[in-house]
């Protein structure tokens, strides 16, 4: 699946769209979700539920980056590659507004970029 909720932004905006739906039936099937960042925590909250309306018969959930001082919705994450801080962070195939997603490391996007937009 793709699903996006902070679009240009560097805060969720709470509301989860489905960019590319699941294209075969979970029912029954146990399902990992592999992620690259748990922040709120808002889109896997959404996530695991939509998931659990298609029966999935259980749902884990990996992720490389998990930002503790940031969640709103506590999630199970049985896999956490980093804790960070909470900072917005980019590369490494995560973007500001489709920017960033190539550096071969990831980084801190500094306030005042956002800022200017
Ligand atoms: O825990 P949360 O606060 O919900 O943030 C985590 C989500 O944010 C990112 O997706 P994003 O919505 O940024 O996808 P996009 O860059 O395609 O909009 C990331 O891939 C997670 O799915
Ligand atoms: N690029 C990026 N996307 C996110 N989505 C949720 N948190 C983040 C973050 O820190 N960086």
């Amino acid at each position: 699946m793709a699903v996006s909720s902070y679009g240009q932004g560097t805060t969720s905006s709470g509301t989860v769209r489905i960019l590319k739906d699941l294209d075969r039936d979970i029912a029954g099937r146990h399902v990992i979700v592999v992620e690259d960042i748990v922040d709120s925590g808002l889109t896997l909250s959404w996530l695991l539920r939509y998931l659990a309306s298609r029966k999935a018969a259980s749902v884990e959930v990996v992720t490389l980056l998990r930002k503790p001082e940031a969640v709103k919705v506590p999630i199970p994450v049985k896999y956490v590659g980093f804790d960070i801080p909470n900072e917005f962070v980019v590369g490494y195939g995560l973007d500001f507004s489709e920017r960033y997603r190539e550096l071969p490391y990831v980084g801190v996007l500094k306030p005042e970029v956002y800022a200017r937009r």
